[in-house]
């Protein structure tokens, strides 16, 4: 469904640490996203994690190698308040993520009462969402990602964010989508959300991938490297 082949990725930094002002974050990265699956990837902080997310996406073209997507199949980028429009009501936020994403504007317009009624956000859809909490963002982030049809759909850290009820609700909405036909590449720090709802992980470390498998086994590679 989607291929990295030999990806790698530069940033030009004015950090001395760096190789010569080049920063080298993902390092000859290949792997397959299956159709259907839900593939995890792990790894500490600042590994990589979403650079490959936003490579998959189409955001960030990599310095070189690969990314290989089958022709007509879109990819959503879920990850809090990417792209609001402070000025813009949470609704037509709503309505230009959706057509972003991929829906034409009659198929956004349909979405937009089941958006307002999931984020559960009242009469706060129709303000500008400059008015709007952090959490109340990432209420209307999720709620629009989630309801717009995208083939595959890739999760950064989405569901360790807003109140417990609301993240109750958004994680079962995810399992939901999951079990259904919904391929989906989810990066968490939650080892309990990885076995939960992953066929598959990957683990990165300093750009690479020094594991691929069944999240167990991964996890348990992944918490002896800590040790
Ligand atoms: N636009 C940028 N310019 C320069 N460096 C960047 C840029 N974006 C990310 N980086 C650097 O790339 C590295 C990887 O960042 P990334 O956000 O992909 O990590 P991550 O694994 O998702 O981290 P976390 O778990 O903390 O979210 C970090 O060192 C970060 O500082």
């Amino acid at each position: 469904m989607l291929e990295l082949r030999d990806v790698s990725l530069n940033f030009r930094t004015s950090k001395g640490t760096f190789d010569h002002g080049v920063h080298h974050v993902l390092r000859s990265v290949s792997f397959q996203l299956f159709e259907n699956e839900t593939l995890g990837i792990i790894g500490r902080n600042g590994v990589g994690k979403t650079t490959m997310l936003r490579i998959m996406a189409g955001i960030l073209a990599p310095t070189s190698g690969e990314v290989l997507t089958h022709p007509g199949k879109t990819a959503s980028l879920l990850t809090i308040g990417l792209g609001h429009k402070p000025d813009l009501s949470g609704r037509d936020n709503a309505l230009l993520s959706a057509m972003l994403q991929g829906a034409s504007k009659q198929q956004a317009l349909t979405y937009l009462e089941e958006i307002k009624a999931f984020s559960e956000l009242g009469d706060s859809f129709e303000e500008p969402v400059k008015t709007y909490s952090s959490g109340m963002k990432s209420r209307l982030g999720f709620t629009t990602a989630l309801l717009t049809h995208v083939d595959i759909l890739l999760v950064d850290e989405i569901l360790s964010v807003g109140d417990a009820e609301f993240r109750k609700k958004a994680e079962k909405a995810m399992k939901d989508r999951i079990c259904g036909d919904q391929t989906v590449v989810f990066v968490s720090h939650s080892e309990g959300q990885i076995t939960d709802l992953c066929d598959r992980v990957l683990w990165i470390d300093q750009g690479r991938v020094c594991a691929a498998g069944e999240p167990g086994e991964v996890l348990d590679l992944y918490r002896a490297s800590m040790r």
